[in-house]
């Protein structure tokens, strides 16, 4: 059914109790130019939620949501989970694969835009797995998918949805803000990464919420103060929105795939309390999740790549099907 014989899920990787905090944020920023204290804010920010991401169970439900789709189509093949950060580490998941004799595997990676943070430097991770494990099966990873109809079309429903919380009165003038993890300026393919969610965030907000007022913000940054990030920051942009008499806000995460920390602490707590002390009306939209059409998505991808490069690659936006083969410009720059 597939030229593949198992299919692989890439992830961020989480701590799992208080004790991996610190172990998992080290793991993150080792070989950053990350300083110490903004890794005890971000610690902190797990200790709220007893030391425990919301990402592995993400992942854990992920994979069964894509086993179950799977079957539910009549194809068989394992589904594997391995991450960045931390267990189950990729090189670990990758030395089971070769011991169960898995010789060809395609990587459906948890992050859905292009640049290094989001796709680089998985294919890095991927590759230095590989090269630890004698006899790792080949990977191919399956293409950036921002754009596809089974990434946006749960983000639509989402944003309605988030409206339609707002109280009536206040709907109408509503202003959406799309948001996404900053990068460093000198990051490779932060252009293009930058220009994904442009161009996709006009898709959700024609579909779901036209004629409101919008921008696309971000959060998260961390680095130090002296290194410019992506901007505006959400919580410059919430202050400006208030100056400006805007009565009601609703984000949209279209930069993240699940309700992870950096969502349910950046926005669901520092966000939502800075709205609440402006006055501003605040919903935050869902992100895809396990959405039967995000699952689903997984499912076309390896199709579509199964039937070769003449198959459709389904695409929103302006931008067209990014190619299956990232090419250098994308995720690491032109040098
Ligand atoms: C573009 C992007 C995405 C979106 C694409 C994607 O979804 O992959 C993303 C996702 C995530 N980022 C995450 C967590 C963290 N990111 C950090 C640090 C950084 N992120 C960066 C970028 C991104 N990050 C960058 C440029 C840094 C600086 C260090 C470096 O250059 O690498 C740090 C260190 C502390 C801090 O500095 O904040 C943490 C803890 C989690 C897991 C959350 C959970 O546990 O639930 C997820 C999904
Ligand atoms: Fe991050």
């Amino acid at each position: 059914m597939t030229s593949y014989d198992a299919l692989l899920l890439v992830s961020f990787g989480g701590p799992e109790g208080p004790q991996e905090v610190i172990p998992f944020l080290e793991n993150v920023t080792r070989g950053r130019n990350i300083p110490r204290q903004r890794l005890e804010q971000v610690a902190e920010h797990y200790y709220l939620f007893g030391g425990v991401s919301p990402i592995n169970r993400h992942c854990r439900e992920l994979k069964a949501a894509i086993e179950a789709d799977l079957a539910a189509h009549g194809i068989d093949l394992p589904v594997y989970w391995g991450n960045r950060n931390w267990t189950p580490y990729l090189a670990d998941t990758v030395r089971q694969m070769a011991a169960d004799g898995v010789r060809r595997a395609a990587a459906f990676v948890t992050s859905a835009y292009s640049g290094y943070s989001s796709r680089g430097q998985y294919a890095d991770d991927i590759a230095r797995a590989r090269a630890e494990v004698p006899g790792a099966p080949e990977i191919d990873k399956l293409r950036t998918y921002y754009n596809h109809p089974g990434f946006v079309e749960p983000f639509v429903e989402a944003t309605h949805a988030a409206l339609d919380r707002l109280p009536a009165e206040l709907r109408d003038g509503a202003h959406v803000a799309f948001t996404a993890h900053s990068v460093p300026l000198d990051q490779p393919g932060r252009e293009r990464y930058a220009a994904e969610l442009a161009d996709i965030a006009a898709v959700v907000a024609e579909r779901a919420a036209p004629g409101h007022d919008r921008a696309l913000v971000y959060q998260s940054r961390s680095g130090p103060p002296t290194q410019p990030w992506l901007e505006p920051d959400i919580g410059d942009h919430l202050r400006k929105l208030h100056a400006a008499g805007t009565r009601a806000v609703v984000v949209v995460p279209i930069g993240f795939v699940s309700d992870h920390m950096e969502v349910k602490y950046d926005l669901d707590v520092e966000a939502a309390e800075l709205a609440a002390e402006l006055g501003l009306a605040f919903e935050r939209a869902a992100t895809p999740g396990t959405h039967p059409r995000y699952v689903a998505m997984v499912r076309e991808l390896l199709l579509e790549r199964t039937a070769g490069p003449d198959a459709p690659r389904p695409a929103l936006g302006t931008l067209g099907p990014h190619p299956d083969d990232c090419t250098a410009g994308c995720c690491r720059g032109r040098s």
